[in-house]
């Protein structure tokens, strides 16, 4: 997938007179996020807006989602930055126009086609929290306001961006937790991803989730994310025998020397540690060759069986040998597991008790297996100034109107307590002054809270032609250490 550039940048990467300051983030990753990603109704709505005169009424939208997933306590938030992507490089194609033009009924007038070929996102402006953050039900991730017609265009590639990266990257925090701090943990899910944006989605976000390294190449060139793998059994059973080994000879690592026969001297090490039939002799046998050379072998990988038992006996396997042959550090020699591995085997493993360094893991994780989607929603909580609520009979359903402001509130010693909305025309929270904090639905609810520290959890990613200061957008790896940090601080609540 090659990354667009097609913003409005200068060669300088600055606009001069453009609608924002400082340099254009280039085009989304995936060429396919354009203005015609939405659902038709955008459309028809916009036409609508345009033909009543109604399209520059100034909206404000909240993007959020309801409920927590997996049945869990938190959520990550993730895509942002493809969001910022997005609508700094939102303009129209005269192709795309022409496919609207056809699209729309005949009776569609064509001054809408003008409107939309002079459309982009100078007026609007994104306020978000930032990405990697741990996030609630309810409180907006993204506030979107605008003129009503292009915001309304947004809301589908918005969420689209949104949903799927928030529930992978909740689901790789989730997978880090059971597994543990320190073990190593590799996304193994290309294969079996929701095709290509999904594999290379899911080992972005995974990634910020707490993942350590992805199998998936073309991720490791976009992101830096940084790359692991072993083999499969295809390259050993691809081998009837040794005699199929042509080049024998092997230079040791310091290149001062050169073992001309390397398959005997891998054979002399097996006859000494031949005991079980399985991979494990044949590998030591191996590296303990290598280690004769110089080389350190890197580790096994077991991907069949009880997982714990095998890995407890690989241990004492490497730990005899290291005794038996004085290897130093070889009882410590990497076991990375996989196969169908998830939350519940990880758990299943830890209470067994095993040795495994690292897992392994692709299907459960990058397809989100026990919860399809997110359910991040994009409602109108305000226009022209005035407040907009959708009503419904089912109470999570309704949405809390206006425009807000968010605040992540934080107790003595340092840890989160609340995030409460307030009205933007309200008094924001102040550091030790008691404030009543309010459950928005269930009125029993309730706590005076004095907070020691208040964060404003949605800052300026977009500022559109509105002067104000716009965020920086981090690197990767920012982002993933603010994910790490934020749920260390969750985790020892929940
Ligand atoms: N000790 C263990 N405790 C709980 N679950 C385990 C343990 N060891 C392995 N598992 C899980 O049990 C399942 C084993 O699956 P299955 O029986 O289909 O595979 P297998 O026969 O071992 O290997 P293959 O994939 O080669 O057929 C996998 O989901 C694996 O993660
Ligand atoms: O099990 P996952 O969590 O999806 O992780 C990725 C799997 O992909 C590979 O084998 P593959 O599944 O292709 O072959 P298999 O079905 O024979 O294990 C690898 O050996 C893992 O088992
Ligand atoms: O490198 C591996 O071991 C690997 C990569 C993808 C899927 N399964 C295994
Ligand atoms: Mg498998």
């Amino acid at each position: 997938m090659e990354v667009k550039a097609n913003g409005p940048n200068d060669e300088s990467g600055r606009i001069p007179d453009g609608p924002t300051k400082g340099r254009i983030p280039d085009g989304p990753t995936n060429p396919m996020v354009t203005p015609l990603l939405t659902d038709l109704y955008q459309f028809t709505m916009a036409y609508a807006y345009w033909k009543a005169g109604k399209h520059q009424e100034r909206a404000v939208f909240d993007l959020y989602f309801r409920k927590n997933p997996f049945g869990g306590e938190y959520t990550v938030f993730a895509g942002l930055e493809e969001c910022i992507r997005f609508i700094a490089n939102f303009k129209f194609t005269e192709d795309e126009i022409s496919f609207i033009r056809e699209t729309l009924p005949g009776s569609c007038e064509d001054g809408f086609c003008d409107y939309l070929r002079g459309l982009d996102c100078s007026e609007v402006e994104l306020y978000a929290v930032p990405e990697g953050s741990v996030v609630f039900p309810k409180v907006p991730l993204l506030r979107i306001e605008g003129p009503i017609a292009v915001v309304q265009l947004l809301e589908t590639p918005l969420l689209n961006l949104v949903n799927y990266a928030s529930l992978v990257a909740t689901n790789a925090a989730r997978h880090r937790f059971v597994a543990g701090k320190t073990k190593m943990l590799l996304e193994f899910g290309l294969r079996r991803a929701q095709g290509p944006d999904g594999g290379i989605g899911a080992s972005k976000y995974c990634y910020i989730g707490g993942f350590d390294a992805t199998s998936n190449v073309a991720a490791g060139r976009f992101f830096g994310i940084p790359l692991r793998g072993t083999h499969s059994h295809a390259f050993v059973s691809s081998y009837m025998s040794l005699d199929e080994i042509v080049e024998k000879s092997l230079q040791s690592s310091d290149g001062s020397s050169s073992c001309e026969d390397f398959v005997s001297l891998v054979q002399t090490w097996l006859d000494k540690i031949k005991v079980i039939r399985s991979g494990i002799p044949n590998f030591c046998a191996v590296a303990l060759a290598l280690s004769d050379l110089g080389y350190k072998a890197c580790g096994i990988r077991l991907d069949s069986g009880d997982l714990a038992y095998l890995s407890c006996e690989a241990r004492k396997f490497f730990c005899a040998i290291e005794k038996e042959f004085g290897v130093p550090g070889f009882g410590k020699t990497s076991i990375t597991a996989s196969n169908d591995l998830n939350e519940e085997t990880l758990d299943a493993l830890n209470k067994q008790g095993h040795e495994v360094d690292a897992f392994g893991i692709g299907t459960y994780l990058v397809t989100c297996f026990t919860q399809a989607a997110l359910g991040c929603v994009f409602k109108l909580v305000e226009i022209n100034n005035q407040p907009r609520i959708k009503l419904s009979e089912d109470v999570s359903k309704v949405s809390i109107p206006c425009k807000k402001g968010c605040f992540r509130l934080y107790g003595k010693e340092g840890y989160p307590l609340v995030d409460i909305m307030t009205g933007e025309n309200e008094p924001s929270p102040k550091v030790g002054e008691r404030i009543l904090c309010r459950h928005p639905f269930n009125e029993s609810k309730r706590a005076y809270v004095v907070p020691q520290k208040v964060e404003e959890l949605l800052k300026c990613y977009w500022p559109g032609i509105s002067g104000k200061a716009r965020e920086d957008l981090p690197p990767l790896k920012e982002i993933r250490e603010r994910c790490i940090k934020q749920l260390s601080k969750c985790v020892l609540i929940i």
